[in-house]
Formats: C-alpha cells, sequence, structure tokens
C-alpha cells in the first residue's frame, strides 16, 4: 500500500528538523546478526516459536538495512538488545487480537518486531519516506507477514484522514519509537486511536521528563494523564520504558468557517 503523494525521500527528522542529504561516509558493510549468548533466555521468552522469524528479520535489518542506510552500522552488534529485544517487550501492553499503528516505523521499529512476537496482532506500519517504506514492504514480503502488516506510505496525519484513496486509519493502539516530542506525538497519533484507545511511545530515560513538560498539551488533544510503564522488567536490562496514554476525548480540529461569496462590488450576493 502506498500514499503516493509524498514522493521524495525528505520528510523532517523526529525534533522537526529538515533531514536534508545524508553526510558523505564510506559504503557500510553488512554485519552479523547472532544472538548474543546473554540475551537468549529473553529473546526466546519474547519471541516464544517465532524466534527464528526475529532472527530472520535481525538479518535483514544488519545487511540490507545497513546497506541501505536505514540502521546505522554501529547498531549492527546491537541489534538485539537496543532494537528487537527493547521493541518486543512492549508487546505485555497489548490486548489479544489488537489492531496497532505504528506511527513512524523506519526500518520497522517497534511495528515490525511487535507484529514477529505476535502473530495475533494487525499492524498497519506508517512511513513517509520511499527508501524506507521499500525495505518494509520487501522485508514484509520475505518475512511472509502480508496477512498482518500493512506499509502505508504517508505521514500520521495523512494516515489519520487517509490519502489517495487508501485509509483513514484507526487502530486500538498506536505505537512510536524515537519519532517526536511526546506533545507532537500525541497530536499526531490520538486521532489514529480509537476512543478508548492507546498510545504507546517508547522514550529512553526522558520519559518522566517529557511527561511533566508536555502532560497539559496531552489533555488538551483530549489524551489521559500520561503514565510511565516499564515493559520486560526481569528480563531486560534496562527494562523499555514507555508512556501510556489513553485517548479519553475526541477533539475535533476547529472547522474554517467559510466566508459568504461577495460580488465584485463586495455586497453579499443575493440568493
Ligand atoms: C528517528 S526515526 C525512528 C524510526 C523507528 N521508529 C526507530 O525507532 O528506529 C523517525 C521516523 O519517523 C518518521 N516520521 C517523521 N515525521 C513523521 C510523520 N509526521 N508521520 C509519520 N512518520 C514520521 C521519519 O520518516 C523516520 O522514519
Amino acid at each position: 500500500m502506498t500514499s503516493e503523494d509524498v514522493t521524495t525521500d525528505t520528510a523532517p527528522g523526529p525534533d522537526g528538523t529538515p533531514s536534508g542529504p545524508p553526510p558523505e561516509r564510506p559504503a557500510p558493510t553488512a554485519q552479523d546478526a547472532t544472538l548474543p549468548a546473554g540475551l537468549a533466555t529473553a529473546a526466546r521468552e519474547l519471541f516464544g516459536d517465532r524466534l527464528d522469524l526475529a532472527a530472520g528479520y535481525a538479518e535483514l535489518l544488519v545487511t540490507d538495512g545497513v546497506v541501505r542506510g536505514l540502521i546505522g552500522p554501529r547498531e549492527a552488534p546491537r541489534i538485539w538488545e537496543r532494537h528487537l529485544l527493547n521493541c518486543a517487550a512492549v508487546a505485555e501492553l497489548l490486548p489479544q487480537d489488537a489492531s496497532v499503528i505504528d506511527v513512524g516505523s523506519g526500518a520497522g521499529l517497534p511495528g515490525l518486531v511487535l507484529a514477529i512476537a505476535r502473530p495475533d496482532l494487525t499492524v498497519v506500519l506508517v512511513e513517509p519516506l520511499a527508501r524506507r517504506t521499500s525495505f518494509l514492504v520487501e522485508t514484509v514480503e520475505r518475512l511472509g507477514l502480508a496477512r498482518t502488516v500493512r506499509v502505508f506510505r504517508g505521514r500520521a496525519d495523512e494516515a489519520a484522514s487517509g490519502a489517495n484513496g487508501v485509509g483513514p486509519f484507526t487502530a486500538d493502539v498506536v505505537t512510536a519509537r524515537a519519532v517526536a516530542p511526546l506533545d507532537r506525538l500525541a497530536a499526531w497519533s490520538l486521532p489514529l486511536a480509537f476512543r478508548g484507545g492507546r498510545l504507546l511511545a517508547l522514550k529512553g530515560a526522558s520519559a518522566a521528563e517529557e511527561v511533566a513538560e508536555h502532560a497539559a498539551a496531552v489533555a488538551k488533544l483530549g489524551g489521559s494523564e500520561p503514565t510511565v510503564r516499564l515493559c520486560g522488567a526481569g528480563l531486560l536490562d534496562p527494562p523499555t520504558t514507555v508512556v501510556e496514554i489513553v485517548r479519553e476525548r475526541v477533539i475535533r480540529p476547529p472547522s474554517v468557517k467559510k466566508s459568504p461569496k461577495r460580488s465584485r462590488g463586495g455586497q453579499q450576493r443575493a440568493r
């Protein structure tokens, strides 16, 4: 699935800064995605009988993903710890058979990981950049996940309103990692959640600070008081920090009043 009105690889970075052309750097080389022995227990617990599928995804990330510039070469040695396990831990917050929209998926994090760990979920990966959606579409095919995972090329607001005959999308849960500060993320993501549905924003050590800074803005958007949750406690060190916001109220954007049509003389036209 594609949204064709975003045609170039030039969406803003996570903080709204222009991404610009990638800096000159030597061509990255493919690396090894072997699961470190010390993480085997956590990986088995989080992926269960889908561990081989997770290993296939890890392999694609450190080969194709690195070569195509979607994952930094320095991430490859920590692909399990920082990426696959960190994201898979969030599955504990997802109800059985939930629908999920992952905003700003990039190379598929966390959306694709959750779809791998939990075959009961249906997942839409929302990502505006063509280079990234090509990788996502190919990866979904190669991993045999097309039955439960769709890729929408476009921004979150386009997914919420629908674009080019695709969508609009809504889901039980909206996920996002490293996409935008909490106030902007809530503005983009809450319209994608059903009323009573949730935004789960994977945040690092800054979570509590962000909550304190943006709770008032989130409330104005119809969101609940944000709650900080730790996922994978006892399995991962550190556990994954997630900010959870329930969409309590549906806030419609103010409608723009049409000004009455006027004749050339500035008089209101007679009906
Ligand atoms: C720093 S990357 C994070 C990618 C991935 N979530 C991860 O954790 O590796 C931020 C992603 O958000 C996407 N993005 C930026 N603005 C967006 C918007 N308005 N709607 C949806 N995605 C957006 C970018 O294209 C980029 O892929």
